[in-house]
C-alpha cells in the first residue's frame, strides 16, 4: 500500500489563491521548517531543496523560487539506471550522456528504460527544431487537430504533442514555441511509483496549456491541478508534472485536445493596467496554485518493477531516465514559484462604450516580457471573452482589417469567432473549435468577406451580449517559423485566403 494524502475523488482539490504570492503549503503536520529554509535537521526527516525559477539576483518583484521539503532529494536515484538517455525510439550508441558503468540494480532497470526510450520521440513535438521549421509569410488556417490513431496502445500527452510554429532557440533562452496536442492515454495510469508512469520536466521554458476538449488532471511536484476547457494552466520551467485525462470531465469525448504556448525566457505576468486602474482584466485573486500533495511507496522502487520514467525536455530534445521513487514526494513547500490555473470565465473585460473597436490588448490575460522593444511582449495570451458590445451604430463591431508588427496565432475553444465563418454546415474550412490560424508579422488579415458584409449591413443600435464563442490569441513579437507538420498536415486549409475573396471596390460610392 502506498501512503499518500490523497483526497477522495468527490472532494474538490484545494488551491492557494493569488497571482505571484508567497505561499506555505504542507500535507503533513509540522513538516515545514519554521522561520528558516534549510535547517541542519529538517522536520520529519525530509530533505530541503530549492528550485530557482529566476536568477538569484533577479529584481525582487520578479524573483521566483520555492523551497521543497521532500522525502528524497530530486538528485537521489539519478545514476540508478545509468542517467539520462536520449529518446530515439530505441537505445542508440550515443544514447546517454553518462558512461555505461552501471550497477547491478541498473541492469534490472534497463529493460524498463529501453521500453520508455522506444516509446518517446527524440524531439519534442516531433520536429527537428533546427531543420524542420520553415519561414512562410502566408496567412494559414488549420481545422481541428485530429484524434490520435485508433490502433495501437494509445497516445499520451508527450506523444500527442505536435509543433506548429516557433522562433528563437531554447539554448539561448530566446523565442517561443506553439504546439497543439491530441491524446487518449494517461502519462501516469499507474498509482504511485509504477513502471507505467512517465513524468516530464521542461528545462526550456514555461508552458501555458489551453485545453479545448476534455479536462486535464495535472499532477505536479507542488500538488494537483484540474482544468476543464475554459480554464488554462501554467507549468513553469523545471517543475516535474504529469498530464492525465480528467476522468470526471465530460467523457463523451474519447481524447483530449488543446494548445500550448511555450516561452523560452522569463515567466508570465499580469499585464499593467495603466489608466484602467487597480482592478479588472484577469484579477490576481483568481489565479489558483496547488496545495502540497505527496506519495510515498513502501517499496521505494528497489527493482525495475517499482520505478517510473522521468523525461526531460532539454533544448527541444527529449531525454529520459529511470527514477526509483516518485517525483511527487514533496510533503511541504513554501515560495512563489509554482504552477497555477486560471478560469477564463473570471476575466473582467473592459471595452469601448462609445465608438470604435479598441485594440485587442485590452483582453490580455497574461504577458511575458522580453519583446524586441520597450513595452513589447515576447508573448501575450489574449482572449476574446463573452462581453457586452455597446458601441454606436456607426461602429464596425468585429475585429478590423489589420497588419501587425506582432505574430498572431489564434485558436478557438468553443463556438464561433465574430470575424470568421465557423464550420458553416457542410462547407469545408472555417475557423472551428480545436482549429487555429496564423497571421504572421505584417501579413494582412481581418474579417472574412462574409462576416464583413454581414456586419456592414447590420447597424447595431443597441448594446448586445457577445457570447457566441471563446477564441484566444498567442501574440508574439517574434517572427515565427512554421513546422513541416503544420505545413503538411491533413487539417491545413490550403485555400484559407479564399475567405477574403469578393470584396467589391465601391469607391467613390459610400455605404450611406
Ligand atoms: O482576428 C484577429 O486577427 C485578431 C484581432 C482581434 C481584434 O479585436 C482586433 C484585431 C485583430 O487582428
Ligand atoms: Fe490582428
Amino acid at each position: 500500500m502506498a501512503e499518500t494524502n490523497e483526497t477522495s475523488p468527490s472532494q474538490p482539490l484545494q488551491y492557494h489563491a493569488g497571482f505571484g504570492n508567497h505561499f506555505e503549503s504542507s500535507a503533513y503536520p509540522h513538516s515545514l521548517p519554521p522561520g528558516r529554509n534549510n535547517p541542519r535537521i529538517v522536520p520529519r526527516g525530509l530533505y530541503a531543496e530549492q528550485v530557482s525559477g529566476t536568477a538569484f539576483t533577479a529584481p525582487r518583484c520578479e524573483n521566483r523560487r520555492t523551497w521543497l521539503y521532500r522525502i528524497l532529494p530530486s538528485v537521489s536515484g539519478t545514476s540508478t539506471a545509468g542517467g539520462f538517455r536520449r529518446c530515439e525510439g530505441s537505445l542508440s550508441e550515443d544514447g546517454g550522456s553518462t558512461d555505461k558503468k552501471t550497477s547491478t540494480v541498473a541492469v534490472e532497470f534497463s529493460g524498463h528504460l529501453e521500453e520508455a526510450l522506444g516509446d518517446l520521440p527524440s524531439t519534442f513535438g516531433y520536429v527537428d527544431w533546427n531543420n524542420d521549421m520553415k519561414l512562410d509569410p502566408n496567412p494559414m488556417r488549420w481545422g481541428a487537430t485530429p484524434p490520435p490513431p485508433k490502433e495501437g496502445r494509445g497516445v499520451n500527452f508527450i506523444q500527442g504533442i505536435r509543433t506548429m510554429l516557433g522562433s528563437g532557440d531554447p539554448t539561448t533562452k530566446s523565442g517561443i514555441a506553439v504546439y497543439v496536442y491530441a491524446f487518449d492515454k494517461d502519462m501516469a495510469p499507474g498509482a504511485d511509483v509504477s513502471n507505467k508512469n512517465v513524468h516530464l520536466y521542461n528545462s526550456d521554458g514555461d508552458f501555458l496549456i489551453v485545453p479545448q476538449q476534455l479536462g486535464l488532471a495535472v499532477q505536479t511536484e507542488l500538488g494537483k491541478i484540474e482544468i476543464v476547457p475554459g480554464e488554462i494552466c501554467v507549468i513553469p520551467r523545471g517543475i516535474v508534472f504529469t498530464v492525465n485525462m480528467l476522468k470526471n470531465s465530460s467523457m463523451e469525448h474519447s481524447f483530449a485536445r488543446g494548445y500550448i504556448l511555450e516561452i523560452f525566457r522569463g515567466h508570465f505576468f499580469l499585464p499593467e493596467l495603466g489608466p484602467i486602474g487597480s482592478n479588472g482584466l484577469a484579477n490576481g485573486r483568481d489565479f489558483l496554485h496547488p496545495t502540497a500533495h505527496y506519495e510515498k511507496s513502501d517499496s521505494m522502487g528497489t527493482t525495475g518493477m517499482h520505478s517510473c520514467v522521468i523525461v526531460n525536455k532539454f533544448g527541444q530534445e527529449l531525454f529520459a531516465r529511470i527514477s526509483p521513487h516518485s517525483p511527487y514526494n514533496v510533503v511541504a513547500w513554501h515560495g512563489n514559484y509554482s504552477p497555477y490555473k486560471y478560469d477564463l470565465r473570471k476575466f473582467c473585460a473592459i471595452n469601448s462604450v462609445s465608438y470604435d473597436h479598441p485594440d485587442p490588448s485590452i483582453y490580455t490575460v497574461l504577458t511575458a516580457k522580453g519583446g524586441d522593444e520597450e513595452g513589447t511582449a515576447l508573448a501575450d495570451f489574449v482572449i476574446f471573452p463573452p462581453r457586452v458590445m455597446a458601441t454606436d451604430e456607426n461602429t464596425f463591431r468585429p475585429p478590423w482589417f489589420h497588419r501587425n508588427v506582432m505574430t498572431e496565432y489564434m485558436g478557438l475553444i468553443y463556438g464561433e469567432y465574430d470575424a470568421k465563418r465557423g464550420s458553416g454546415g457542410d462547407e469545408k474550412g472555417g475557423f472551428v473549435p480545436g482549429g487555429s490560424s496564423l497571421h504572421s508579422i505584417m501579413t494582412p488579415h481581418g474579417p472574412d468577406t462574409e462576416s464583413y458584409y454581414a456586419n456592414v449591413r447590420n447597424p447595431c443600435k443597441e448594446p448586445s451580449k457577445y457570447n457566441g464563442g471563446l477564441a484566444f490569441m498567442f501574440e508574439s513579437s517574434a517572427m515565427c517559423k512554421v513546422s513541416k507538420y503544420a505545413l503538411k498536415c491533413e487539417q491545413r486549409e490550403i485555400l484559407y485566403a479564399d475567405c477574403w475573396d469578393g470584396f467589391r471596390a465601391t469607391f467613390p460610392d459610400t455605404h450611406e
